[in-house]
């Protein structure tokens, strides 16, 4: 089990580009068309298997959003903010 982050550390781990809105931090990413978008996310889909960390992805229209959040320590992990990295990277 990971620890949770107190709010400070959420603040400076989050990577530029989250944002933290109650027990998640989020980020919307932007694409040219619909189907990047949803290529993008079974990419992400593909990782939070892979690391068993499964966000919240909603696409839409040209964008995703994403939110993490560490459902059974009840608040944002190292967990999170390192699938944020890793969210980013493939990007
Ligand atoms: C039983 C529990 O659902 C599993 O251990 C995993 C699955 N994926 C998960 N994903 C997230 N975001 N938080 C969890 O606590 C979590 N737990």
């Amino acid at each position: 089990m990971a620890d949770l982050l107190s709010d400070d550390e959420v603040q400076t781990r989050m990577p530029s580009g989250w944002e933290r809105e109650g027990d998640e931090i989020t980020r919307t990413y932007e694409f040219d068309d619909y189907l990047k978008g949803v290529a993008f996310a079974s990419e992400v889909g593909e990782i939070s298997e892979e690391e068993f960390h499964h966000p919240e992805i909603i696409i839409g229209y040209k964008e995703v959003e994403v939110r993490l959040t560490s459902h059974e320590e009840g608040g944002i992990t190292t967990k999170d903010v390192d699938m944020a990295e890793r969210f980013d990277d493939v990007r």
